[in-house]
């Protein structure tokens, strides 16, 4: 079957974007796994497929495979892609997008200068809602990786985020304990992995060990959850410039119980046509 996708990015967190509205598509793990190899596919750190709405009040569904195969509940880089890549496709004219995902619905807003500003909606930090083991919810929480005891925090954005403090990102043990703590127990469904070096209170550094596909240039909702972690932890401000080793993400949260705001950019690379 050809099928014609968008290659995009955001920070360099790289993305097939599938049109599943003009063009009938049947998935699986398989499929997905072929297009995201980077040697016998496209290439890319998740495939994104655009569907019609389920949802009366949404736009457009918007669904996200890991390059393993497997399907997750958001991707931030990815939502501001989207945004670009429907109004390219004249799927929509519109600049404000609702966009119902596996995690609930988003709002986006196309901005100049290829930016997109996303409501990433409320931070999940109920422990069985994550989901992550714990008896009560904490501020952060001690994680036995190699004998060794992290201090974490543990935030969902719709997809589960564990946060590591780190005095320079630079030397983080992101590929040394990433894949252990992305495969802990007590993270049922796994979990993206952050290291955060906080340089003030409006400037960070982040790099994200991300589910299902190792160490990526940007992470959108690792930005999010990062941030959140911070904030509760009395580090940082409203609003945090979070650099990431593909650019920076601006994002704005106020507090518990209010929605996160993620701003920043989303290219298009090249369009084509995959047979698979
Ligand atoms: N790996 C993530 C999905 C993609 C998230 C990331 N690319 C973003 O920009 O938020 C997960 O398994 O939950």
């Amino acid at each position: 079957m050809r099928v014609k996708f968008s290659k995009m990015h955001g920070l360099g967190n790289d993305f097939v974007m599938l049109d599943g509205i003009s063009q009938r598509l049947k998935l699986s793990p398989d499929k997905i796994r072929r297009i995201a190899d980077r040697r016998i596919g496209i290439g890319c750190d998740q495939v994104l497929l655009v569907e019609p709405p389920r949802e009366p009040d949404a736009d457009f569904r918007y669904r996200i495979f890991n390059a393993d195969g497997g399907e997750v509940e958001n991707c931030g880089n990815g939502a501001r892609c989207f945004a670009r890549f429907v109004r390219e496709r004249r799927l929509t004219g519109k600049k404000r997008l609702n966009v119902e995902t596996a995690a609930g619905m988003l709002q986006l807003n196309v901005l100049e200068n290829d930016q997109v500003s996303v409501d990433m909606g409320a931070p999940v930090l109920e422990p069985e809602q994550i989901p992550f083991g714990a008896d009560r919810r904490a501020e952060s929480y001690p994680l036995e990786v190699h004998e060794e005891t992290y201090t974490i925090g543990a935030v969902s954005m719709g997809n589960p985020h564990a946060v590591l403090l780190v005095d320079d990102v630079q030397t983080a043990p992101v590929t040394s304990i990433g894949p252990s703590i992305e495969t802990h127990p007590r993270f049922p469904q796994k979990v993206n992995v952050g290291f955060l070096q906080i340089d003030s209170r409006s400037q960070a550094q982040l790099r994200v060990f991300e589910r299902g596909v190792g160490e990526t240039l940007a992470c959108g909702t690792g930005a999010c959850a990062a941030m959140v972690y911070a904030h509760l932890r009395g580090l940082v401000d409203n609003q945090v410039e979070i650099h990431l080793p593909g650019g920076a993400l601006t994002i704005h949260w106020s507090g518990p119980g209010q929605p996160v705001t993620m701003t920043g950019p989303a290219m298009t690379v090249f369009h084509g046509q995959i047979i698979i």
